[in-house]
């Protein structure tokens, strides 16, 4: 009896399908991963030779597929990506025959264990796999598109955050409670979208705030580990641009900006929620942490010229280099914090202030804001760029490199 075993990936799947010749007809097993086997069925011999045949995917297939991930509109995500590096890798070259990378080197790491995972799957079976996969993501993208036809998310509502609209009021709460609302790149984006729209609405004054028990746990981590075929010092690059856009749209921004805080506030978002916001409400439960050392990180947000002015050279230092965190008392004590209330009646309060804000006139607001604020609007954006420029070499560095690995690794929280 004549036994073949051929692996074959549907979606995330893979199946495995043995096969047994008897007397002129094949037997098909087919097993699932942690399942005892399916099913048993047989096939004249001539019908199962078409089908192995049909399965296979040509040179020409692998290509066109090659191309269309070029073409795909929507970023599939690391997991996917990866999927689709080692197919690659597999289906061109064969089994992972690279040194495994250090273990700072992230990105190489991740890319050589989905390669090294993949064993000695044959390069044919990678070839199919690889042109399944893809055909699967195009089809799902198409799908998705269908369900909304030329509809733009961003003006239907955004992935990442709540905006809302009432009062007068414009609120824009990050809501990525399950991540402490760390700032993914998509929010990053969706921020700057958010700021740039309630700029021009017609509401008098803009609120910013964070759903769930953190305000926000500053950059998300994990954006260190995204790294574009230029490596990573291409990745400090676009990161130090998207910093610098980001916070430039804090500095211009012209309508009165309201900090409020029920909850922890650590690292990016901090600096210029705080640094430019007209005022700053936390509840007696919110605490402000700024990681800079700690993550082998300098200061950003402006923070590194508004923190001393706004508390004293000694406070900001042991804030800004020692990463001392504070209390909402001891944040009001030194100017960082408007007011503090009981967690209690904080939202109550907060509002009822907020709504009486709101009734000013807009046009008297806009415009004492500008005469407070752009005598420092040129010093800022050159402090911003300074900042980007001394982060962008930070990213780089093993100290760095090693914050993000452990958190990562969760060996150590900071
Ligand atoms: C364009 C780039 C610009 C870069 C600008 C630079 C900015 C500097 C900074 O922002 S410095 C601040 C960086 N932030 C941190 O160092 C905080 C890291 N987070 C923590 O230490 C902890 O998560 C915590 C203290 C905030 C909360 O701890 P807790 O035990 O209550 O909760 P978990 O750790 O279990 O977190 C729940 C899930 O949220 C994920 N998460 C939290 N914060 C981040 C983050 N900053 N980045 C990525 N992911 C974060 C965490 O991983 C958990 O996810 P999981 O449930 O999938 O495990």
């Amino acid at each position: 009896m004549d036994k073949h075993s051929i692996l074959v990936c549907m979606g995330w799947e893979q199946l495995e399908i043995r096969l047994q010749k008897c007397e002129g007809w094949e037997q098909i097993e087919i097993s699932l991963p942690n399942c005892s086997s399916l099913q048993v069925i047989s096939f004249p011999v001539v019908q199962l030779h078409l089908n192995r045949t049909a399965m296979r995917a040509s040179q020409k297939d692998f290509e066109n597929a090659m191309n269309q991930v070029k073409l795909l509109k929507k970023d599939p995500g690391n997991e996917v990506k990866l999927k689709l590096y080692s197919l690659y890798k597999q289906a061109t070259e064969g089994p992972c025959n690279m040194p495994k990378p250090g273990v700072f080197d992230l990105i190489n790491k991740a890319k050589w264990d989905a390669w090294n995972a993949l064993g000695s799957l044959p390069k044919e079976t990678a070839r199919q796999n690889y042109v399944d996969l893809v055909s699967s993501l195009s089809s799902s993208l198409e799908s998705s598109s269908q369900v909304e036809p030329g509809t733009d998310r961003k003006s239907t509502g955004y992935e990442t955050l709540m905006v809302t609209s009432e009062d007068g009021i414009t609120k824009i709460m990050l809501n990525r409670p399950t991540k402490k609302n760390a700032l993914n790149v998509e929010m990053y984006h969706e921020i700057m979208h958010a700021l740039k729209a309630a700029s021009k609405d017609d509401s008098a004054i803009t609120v910013l705030t964070g759903n769930g028990d953190y305000y926000s746990s500053g950059n998300d981590l994990t954006n260190f580990t995204d790294i574009p075929p230029g490596g990573v010092e291409e990745k400090a690059k676009n990161g130090a641009v998207l910093l610098r856009e980001f916070v430039g749209c804090f500095i211009d921004f012209p309508k009165p900006l309201i900090a409020w805080s029920m909850s922890s506030l650590w690292g990016i978002f901090r600096s210029p929620s705080l640094g430019y916001s007209i005022a700053v409400y936390a509840s007696d439960r919110a605490t402000f942490h700024t990681p800079f050392s700690h993550l082998g990180q300098s200061p950003e947000g402006c923070s590194s010229y508004t923190f001393p002015k706004i508390m004293s050279p000694a406070k900001a230092t042991e804030m800004l280099v020692f990463g001392k965190k504070l209390t909402a008392g001891e944040a009001c004590a030194q100017g960082l914090v408007t007011e503090v209330f009981p967690d209690s009646t904080f939202q109550k309060e907060v509002w009822t202030r907020l709504k009486a804000f709101a009734k000013l006139p807009p046009n008297a607001m806009r415009i004492s804001k500008e005469i407070i604020r752009n005598r420092e609007k040129e010093k800022l954006h050159a402090v911003n760029a300074e900042e980007c420029s001394v982060l962008q070499g930070r990213w780089l560095s093993d100290e760095c490199m090693n914050a993000v690995v452990n958190f990562l690794s969760r060996k150590s929280k900071l």
